[in-house]
């Protein structure tokens, strides 16, 4: 029940369930039309196409007109006559058919183009944005964002196309039909305000039944993506049947909301177009009968006038159409417009940082610092871990550990005190080098889509592949390595899938020692591993960290009984500090911690 409620209001909270308003719409719009910047000259090149297409629309069946007018009226006109008509004719079809591939062509490559770099600038956005922006937007939803909601864009495109086209064709077909019959065109008028309204109110109705639809469709991706991350729980716990249920509950919404769009349209669309078309004929039918009263009406204007009325309502029910794009249009730019207008960028160094790191001296001074700028989870945090010193961090879980490296990496930025390294405000650091000397190893070693080699150069071509064999070498994954049939070129799929939780420890070693860095960070994996890969492990760790600053997180305090300096972390503050013998002898709470892993370890 509790699980409904949580996708019921998940759907609420969805943008396609709020409605945006009339400003907003504007400024998407606006933003669409900015976002094809790098094709408006294809767009121009299409739409003046689609522009003579539409005076060629507006002109065909004027001549016609003076065609069965003149020449057939007339006993006397010759077969030159007739030819150089058909001629004519044929030549402007021609034409206009070649003019419409071209449109169609240059339009559409205009909207791939600019749909290209739409993508591209939302990944790159994506890329400046710091963690606290991906604490706060699941992963799943911006895969949406950046592939599906930019698809709706080249919808929206195309829509914007076929509108233009319509009012044209509108505008230009008005003109013709009034150089023919101006009073008869007038009366036609008629046809563009309840167009207008009829178009006012398939929107007005089909945007609240359309968003209800894309609000279900977005629960439901929620409820599959739920299903395929938590698949081991789902197994695990024998959640399989209440799961169905759900997805089929959702399914039905789903399916509820398609139908009576389904419903909506057919009943809107097609029949009110087709008795407004009707109307029309019969108005131009019963407006030239009335004339033919008083003067003669010509066979070729009845033909002209029923040609463009169809010529007018072609182009309006492409429009109508595709009325649902436009709601998609809004919603994805919208959406979208967030992610390119959000400003959670990552910390930024100030203006000319230049300072390079060269002995790897870490200060924290009376450092506070907060995720969200409200809730202060680091309190007035101060150490100093001298060149190649080890400090390590220890406390219960949700101390603060990951949180000190969070800040001292950058990831976030802290509000108050200092950090310096080597002396220097961390600020002032260069970025490039900064990123290069300081190695972080974490828990969880992601592994990128190649082989082990691509996975330890990481795509830096100055590292050589000795380089990546002694790096190896140094950290003991050699042997693992060289046992594998392909050794360092063995496929590794995305996320390591292929290798053990020990295996991918040792490659993101590999990895970080392959770049020498000054400092090394690590986060010590919790993650079981057999007694044989931890004491490899544990060996090239200690290999790893001589002659380096090292800040550990220590989750297992037998491994860092040897570092220089023990802070004991409590809810974001130091409550000891000290070295282990120091902190034993204290008698205080590090004992309590030692004492309590000594029993769990004694008791396995
Ligand atoms: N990204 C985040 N956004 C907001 N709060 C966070 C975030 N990460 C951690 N916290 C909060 O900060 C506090 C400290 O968490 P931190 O991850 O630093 O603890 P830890 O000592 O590393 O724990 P563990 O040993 O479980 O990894 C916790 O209260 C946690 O809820």
């Amino acid at each position: 029940m509790a699980e409904e409620n949580a996708s019921e209001t998940q759907a609420k909270n969805s943008v396609w369930a709020q409605s945006i308003k009339v400003h907003d719409q504007m400024a998407v719009v606006w933003r669409l039309i900015k976002l094809a910047r790098p094709s408006y000259l294809m767009f121009a090149g299409a739409i003046l196409f689609a522009g003579i297409t539409i005076i060629f629309d507006g002109y065909l069946p004027f001549i016609l007109q003076n065609f069965m007018n003149k020449q057939l009226n007339d006993a006397s006109t010759s077969v030159k006559a007739i030819v150089s008509f058909a001629l004519i004719f044929g030549a402007i079809r021609i034409f206009s058919a070649l003019l419409l591939y071209f449109q169609n062509f240059w339009y559409t490559q205009a909207s791939e183009v600019a749909l290209n770099n739409v993508r591209k600038k939302l990944y790159r956005k994506l890329h400046s944005l710091g963690m606290r922006y991906f604490d706060q937007v699941p992963g799943g939803a911006l895969v949406t964002r950046v592939m599906n909601d930019t698809e709706s864009f080249f919808d929206f495109w195309q829509l914007f196309l076929s509108l233009i086209y319509a009012i044209f064709s509108i505008i230009s077909i008005y003109i013709f039909m009034y150089f023919s019959n101006s009073g008869l065109s007038l009366g036609l008028l008629f046809i563009v305000p309840v167009t207008v309204f009829t178009i006012w109110i398939y929107q007005k109705y089909s945007s609240a039944v359309y968003r209800n639809m894309r609000s279900k469709l977005s629960a439901l991706n929620a409820k599959l993506a739920e299903s395929i991350n938590g698949i081991e729980t789902i197994q695990n716990f024998h959640q399989e049947d209440r799961m169905k249920h759900e997805f089929a509950d959702i399914n039905q919404e789903y399916f509820n909301a398609r139908f009576r769009m389904v419903q909506m349209d057919s009943r809107l669309l097609g029949p009110m177009n087709q008795l407004l078309l009707g109307m029309s004929t019969v108005f131009i039918l019963w407006f030239l009968g009335n004339q033919s009263f008083s003067s003669a009406v010509a066979g070729g204007t009845i033909y002209a006038f029923t040609n463009w009325i169809e010529n007018i309502f072609n182009p309006l029910n492409n429009v109508q159409q595709n009325l649902s794009t436009f709601q998609d249009g809004m919603v994805s730019g919208y959406r979208a417009g967030k992610i390119l207008d959000d400003i959670t960028y990552e910390p930024a160094q100030n203006d000319g940082a230049d300072e390079k790191i060269t002995e790897g001296k870490i200060e924290f001074k009376h450092v506070d610092f907060s995720y969200d700028g409200k809730t202060t989870i680091l309190h007035d945090l101060s150490f100093t871990a001298e060149p190649g010193q080890t400090i390590a961090l220890v406390g219960h879980t949700g101390s603060g550990k990951s949180s000190t490296i969070n800040a001292l990496m950058r990831f976030y930025e802290f509000q108050k005190g200092q950090i310096l390294i080597d002396g220097h405000d961390i600020r002032d650091l260069d970025p490039v080098d900064f990123r290069r000397k300081m190695g972080l190893v974490l828990q969880d070693s992601f592994m990128f889509y190649g082989d082990i080699n691509s996975n330890i150069r990481m795509y830096d071509q100055s590292i050589t592949d000795q380089q990546i064999k002694e790096a190896a070498k140094f950290v003991d994954a050699d042997k693992f390595i060289d046992s594998l049939p392909k050794t360092y070129e063995t496929p590794v799929l995305e996320g390591g899938s292929s290798l053990s939780a020990g295996q991918k420890q040792l490659i993101s070693f590999a990895r970080t020692i392959v770049r020498d860095p000054k400092v090394l960070i690590l986060d010590e994996a919790t993650a079981n591993i057999d007694t044989q890969t931890e004491a490899a492990i544990q060996n090239a760790l200690k290999h790893m960290r001589s002659n380096r600053t090292t800040i550990a997180i220590a989750h297992r305090l037998s491994t860092i009984k040897d570092a220089d300096l023990i802070l004991v972390l409590d809810k974001g503050s130091v409550v000891e500090r000290g070295t282990h013998r120091q902190l034993l002898a204290k008698k205080g709470y590090y004992y309590d911690l030692y004492k309590m892993q000594s029993m769990e370890n004694a008791g396995k």
